[in-house]
């Protein structure tokens, strides 16, 4: 498991990490979401330990990193750097044997891991004739060639089209099945939603919310109530014990307790056949929305309060 704890790091006077403490497991897939300039990078290259931190830890399994066990990490950075003019092939052949494969295992670990990427046609085309997306699956290799133990990704699946985002979410939870830590930032709720089994949302230098996705969506969030019937619902909107959200006709969507909920199954259910009542949880889009839009509310208070 890979924990970090309070974390704290300033540029220049300035904190942009305040006691940041969360962990990424392995076999899963941990999304480490936030808006522009929440300190994601800053994090992850404080994990990677390109950038030191000012206080607090990060261990792998218990134990503080060193250069070493770092050797076992991979790491996509924001800036991305390879040899544009370089085949892609033999480019990822030679990072692989950077790493200490020779040069026969080097090459077959390349191809490999490029054909799972869906790459085949191109491996041996310069990489700057490839389009941006292929580019970037290329960067994802480059990551991953040596088959790390911590794969940290910062933005990996941008630019990418649907079906290059699932073939790079393929590899990246096969990945994570045989054992790795899988870390990887993303602005792309909807691609998080669907990708990640854990989530991690920072905001402003500080994680606003973190766990398992069913958790995080049990836990925060408003829980709706969905209720579709053969009659009208319109009497729902009377209720003063619920607080309708969505209506149509025959379905309307309300917030409301546990009790109220029931009592609106019992009123439906005299009224004609109910076809559908059932809780509904927020997205995690939704959630993220409601605790970055807290965080975002804070600051520009403390903003007020400091002018
Ligand atoms: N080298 C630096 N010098 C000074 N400030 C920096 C530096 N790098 C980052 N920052 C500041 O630290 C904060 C966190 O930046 P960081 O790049 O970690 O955020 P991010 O979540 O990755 O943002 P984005 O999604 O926009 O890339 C920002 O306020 C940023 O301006």
């Amino acid at each position: 498991m890979l924990e970090l704890q309070n974390i704290c790091r300033s540029y220049s006077g300035r904190q942009v990490l305040h006691d940041l403490s969360f962990s990424a497991h392995p076999g899963q897939l941990t999304g480490f979401v936030g808006g522009n300039g929440a300190g994601k990078t800053t994090t992850m290259r404080i994990i990677l330990g390109v950038l030191s931190a000012d206080s607090g830890t990060v261990r792998l399994d218990g134990e503080e990193l060193t250069g070493a066990s770092r050797s076992r990490f991979g790491y996509m950075p924001e800036e991305r750097g390879l040899y544009p003019k370089m085949q892609v092939a033999e480019q990822i052949t030679y990072l692989t044997r950077l790493h200490g494969f020779e040069r026969r295992e080097a090459r077959t670990r390349a191809e490999h891991l490029l054909e799972r990427l869906g790459l085949t046609e191109r491996m041996n085309a310069p990489l700057e004739s490839l389009s941006l997306g292929n580019q970037q699956r290329v960067q994802i290799a480059a990551a991953m060639v040596h088959d790390p133990d911590v794969l940290v990704l910062d933005e990996p699946f941008s630019g990418l089209d649907p079906m290059a985002v699932d073939v790079v979410l393929r590899v990246l939870a096969e990945h994570a099945a045989a054992g790795a830590v899988v870390l990887f930032s993303s602005h792309q709720l909807d691609v998080v939603e669907r990708l990640c089994d854990d989530l991690v949302i920072i905001g402003s230098g500080r994680i606003l919310a973190a766990g398992g996705r069913e958790q995080l969506r049990e836990r925060h969030g408003t829980r709706r109530f969905e209720l579709i019937t053969d009659a009208d619902t319109g009497w729902v909107r009377d209720l003063n014990s619920v607080q309708v959200d969505e209506f149509s006709a025959e379905r309307v969507l309300f917030r409301g307790d546990d009790a109220a909920a029931q009592q609106v199954l019992q009123h439906a259910m005299a009224r004609g056949p109910v076809r559908q009542f059932r809780p509904v949880l927020p997205s995690l889009s939704e959630i993220f929305k409601d605790v970055a839009s807290d965080d975002y509310a804070q600051q520009s208070r403390g903003q007020e309060t400091r002018t």
